[in-house]
């Protein structure tokens, strides 16, 4: 089985980080290669542009892919399906002009150039409307292109909203929200590799923003620790050896529950709290 992932960008490294985190560690070197194997035996790595996964997994290059849902859509597979929302890479699509120009909606430009680098989305979006500009594809510096009057207006990637207004430009009209997905090819989705591949991105992204917290409780006042502790199911008790008439309570928390959480049941008889990150959870 082998995973389609971003070569370089900016999605590289967090792509990298998540499947080292997932347990599914690159054995020889991610840099500037075409393929790496992975502690799995029956599963590896193949690098790709970020826009061209969709297609190297649609064609059966890869199984798997991971790339932004941009890329998804403009590639134009339909062979492939959706199997988790990685949650990072998260941008917007939009259309944009010129501040203080002649381009305030969508229906300003009929007749008018529009350039980016996603055509088919693009394309897409102005054929919902019934609106129909020209439509230029360039493979970078978007931004540029309508100040060099090659477009009046750009369909292109945004999320701080630096870029845009360091050129001058207004969001006109959303086209896409994006952030990066696992998918695969409709014809591997059953097979078990995939879904323990899945399942185990999934941990992951559970145990993100979750806090793993202990502490020592004096049996008398269990309850009304136990009535403190948020969170997934009930705490676990443990006896502990030599502990006297004290258990060992462990919760797992909502990392912006902690604080209030262990001021709460230090009130109510809890000591030597522990708070620890959680690698994976997997449910
Ligand atoms: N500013 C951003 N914030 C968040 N995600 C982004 C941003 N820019 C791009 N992305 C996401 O990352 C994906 C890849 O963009 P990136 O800029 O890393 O690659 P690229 O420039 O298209 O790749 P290459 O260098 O191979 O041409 C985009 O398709 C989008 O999903
Ligand atoms: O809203 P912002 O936070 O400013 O982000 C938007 C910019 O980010 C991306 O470019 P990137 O930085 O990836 O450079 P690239 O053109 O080399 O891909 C995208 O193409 C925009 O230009
Ligand atoms: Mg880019």
């Amino acid at each position: 089985m082998r995973i389609a992932v971003p070569n370089k960008g900016r999605l590289h490294e967090p792509t990298i980080d998540l499947l080292e985190r997932a347990g599914l560690h690159l054995e020889n070197g991610a840099d500037r290669k075409l393929y790496a194997d992975t502690v799995d035996p029956d599963i590896s790595v193949l690098f790709a542009r970020a826009a061209d996964v969709p297609e190297y997994v649609a064609d059966g290059a890869a199984d798997l892919g991971i790339t932004g849902l941009d890329q998804v859509h403009e590639a134009r597979v339909d062979t492939v399906s959706e199997l988790l929302d990685l949650e990072f890479g998260r941008c917007r699509l939009v259309l944009a002009a010129p501040e203080d120009g002649a381009i305030e909606t969508v229906a300003d430009l009929a007749g008018k150039t529009v350039a980016t680098e996603f055509p088919n989305i693009t394309r897409e979006f102005f054929a919902e409307t019934g609106v129909e500009p020209d439509i230029v594809e360039v493979t970078g510096a978007t931004e540029l292109t309508p100040h060099v009057e090659m477009a009046d207006a750009i369909v292109d990637i945004t999320s701080t909203g630096t870029t845009l207004k360091m050129n001058r430009l207004a969001v006109v009209e959303d086209v896409l929200s994006s952030s990066v997905r696992l998918f695969g090819r409709e014809d591997v989705l059953d097979d078990p590799k995939v879904r323990e591949v899945r399942t185990a991105l999934a941990s992951v992204k559970q145990a993100e923003g979750k806090r793993y917290l202990m502490m020592n409780v004096p049996e008398d006042r269990l309850s009304d620790v136990r009535d403190v502790i948020p969170g997934m199911g009930g705490p676990t008790v443990m006896d502990i050896a030599n502990g006297g008439e004290k258990v060992a309570v462990h919760a797992v928390v909502d990392e912006a529950d902690v604080f209030e959480t262990i001021n709460d049941a230090k009130q109510a008889g809890a000591s030597d709290v522990l708070v620890t990150e959680i690698e994976r959870l997997v449910e």
